[in-house]
């Protein structure tokens, strides 16, 4: 069945890759690769904040194996997915109908499964109270393979961040190290997200997929499916689609690494219409620092003016984000 007609509220332009280029990885291991892959990652995180990556290591196997367990757990009853009800961590799964982004007119057509780092219970950061950081909800009872086959691809992804946040380190004149320390122990926010099939009632309303909205961390690592649906503002305000290109995964730049590279690189917002008269399944991973990693953008540029970007960690700022945009920390 053909996709149905893009409606009034959600038209966009076909991609242009000069506007969303792909990145390849290949080399990014090498010296040289690195500068070079660095100078077209920070062209491009300066000019629309979104790029595809190429060659980025993680094998196919990998990542279907990931998607394979998303649309599985996803087709489990509510009876079975509710045993593990998200909590005030954002962590575990999250019914249609809860997540409703800031300025947006509706809520968004989706359901989702959160994760993060892995930690016990005993962890000292979870004793302090670190925020968002609490032990991962695992469906481990009607699930067993969603932790199984989720944390290798999450893990894969996690040392790629680690990588492309060097290369962009080198191609904002830092030193490659610059965000290791912070990346010890990365919040590393995962999301399993199902769009079902939009209906009319959906379209009356103008609901999305996912709201127009810009991502609240440091560095998005999406892997998208086949379908399409996922659409980039430019900075002229034009709209375009982020085509799905088979084998590479889609990254942009959130609104924490805006912050603290002072303003440098953009946080472009985003939207997503499922079209399709099929599910469509997507693995958003926010690829942030430490709880308490202080995001301050004199790191970048010493004369930087903290009124307009003050320091903040990571946890507080992505805590609070959560807390506008979700309904369950609503009168909690
Ligand atoms: O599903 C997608 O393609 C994008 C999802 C997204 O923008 C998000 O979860 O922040
Ligand atoms: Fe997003």
């Amino acid at each position: 069945m053909a996709d149905i007609k893009t409606p009034g509220y959600a038209k966009a332009g076909l991609v242009n890759f000069e506007d969303i280029p792909v990145i390849d990885l290949s080399d990014i291991d090498t010296d040289q690769g690195r500068q070079k892959i660095a100078r077209e990652l920070v062209h491009t995180a300066k000019t629309i904040g979104f790029f595809y990556i190429s060659n980025h290591g993680i094998s196919a196997d990998i990542c279907a194996k990931a998607f394979a367990a998303s649309r599985r757990f996803f087709a489990l009853p509510s009876s079975d997915k509710s045993t593990i009800e998200v909590d005030q961590h954002q962590r575990g799964w999250m019914a249609q109908g809860m997540a409703n982004l800031e300025g947006s007119k509706t809520y968004d057509a989706k359901e989702v499964f959160f994760w993060g780092f892995d930690v016990a219970n005993d962890d000292p950061d979870v004793i302090a109270g670190l925020p968002m950081v609490h032990p991962n909800q695992w469906p481990d009872d009607v699930a067993p393979f969603l932790r199984r086959d989720i944390l290798p691809y999450y893990e894969a992804v996690l040392d790629l961040s680690r990588k492309l946040l060097a290369a962009l380190a080198v191609g904002l004149g830092q030193s490659a190290d610059m965000f290791q320390a912070a990346y010890q122990k990365p919040l590393g926010r995962g999301q399993l997200v199902y769009y079902p099939i939009l209906n009319q009632e959906d379209i009356d309303a103008e609901r999305f997929g996912a709201a127009t909205h810009s991502d609240f961390g440091v560095l998005t690592i999406l892997m998208q499916d086949d379908l399409g649906g996922l659409q980039v503002q430019r900075l002229d305000g034009n709209w375009i689609e982020a085509t799905p290109i088979e084998g590479t995964l889609v990254c942009n730049i959130g609104d924490l690494l805006e912050r603290w590279t002072n303003g440098v690189l953009i946080s472009t917002k985003h939207r997503v219409l499922n079209r399709a008269h099929k599910s469509r399944f997507s693995i958003p991973i926010f690829c942030d620092p430490a709880s308490d990693a202080i995001v301050d953008p004199r790191d970048f540029d010493p004369d930087a003016d903290i009124s307009t970007y003050p320091p903040i960690t990571a946890g507080n700022y992505i805590m609070g984000r959560n807390q506008r945009n979700f309904a369950q920390y609503e009168n909690k």
